[in-house]
């Protein structure tokens, strides 16, 4: 099992705009991995407060994730954290080293980790 990291910031606090990040991050994820869906063991998403508008797992649903167990919660409200920012840590069956997974940071969230987000594979 390893778990796979991924963040990305989001334009606008409407649930459209907000699904349609997630699901970008989503299969980002799936792709640079070559994961199957049945090797998501979970995926838990935190979202920062302004951004009320959807929810995360619902946009997962959407895309066909509805045998991964799904779990949200908000994002600690820390001073002079990233806005508008969507989180994800996905568990996984998989075979690989940690060294061998690719994190992924999209938009502004590419600052959060640099050091997870440069990853062998990208
Ligand atoms: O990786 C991120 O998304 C971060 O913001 C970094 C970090 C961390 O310090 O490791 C901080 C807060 C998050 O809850 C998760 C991880």
């Amino acid at each position: 099992m390893q778990g796979i990291r991924g963040a990305i910031t989001v334009g606008e606090n409407k649930k459209e705009i907000i699904f349609e990040a997630v699901q970008d991050l989503l299969n980002q994820l799936v792709e640079k991995n070559d994961l199957a869906l049945s090797d998501i063991g979970a995926a838990i998403f935190s979202a920062t407060p302004d951004l009320n508008a959807a929810f995360p797992a619902a946009a997962a649903r959407k895309i066909g994730w509805n045998l991964v167990p799904l779990f949200g919660t908000q994002e600690l409200d820390v001073e002079n954290g990233l806005d508008m920012c969507v989180r994800v840590l996905l568990l996984v069956n998989t075979d690989k080293k940690q060294e061998e997974i690719a994190h992924v940071y999209l938009g502004e969230s590419n600052c959060l980790r640099p050091d997870l987000a440069k990853n062998i594979l990208d």
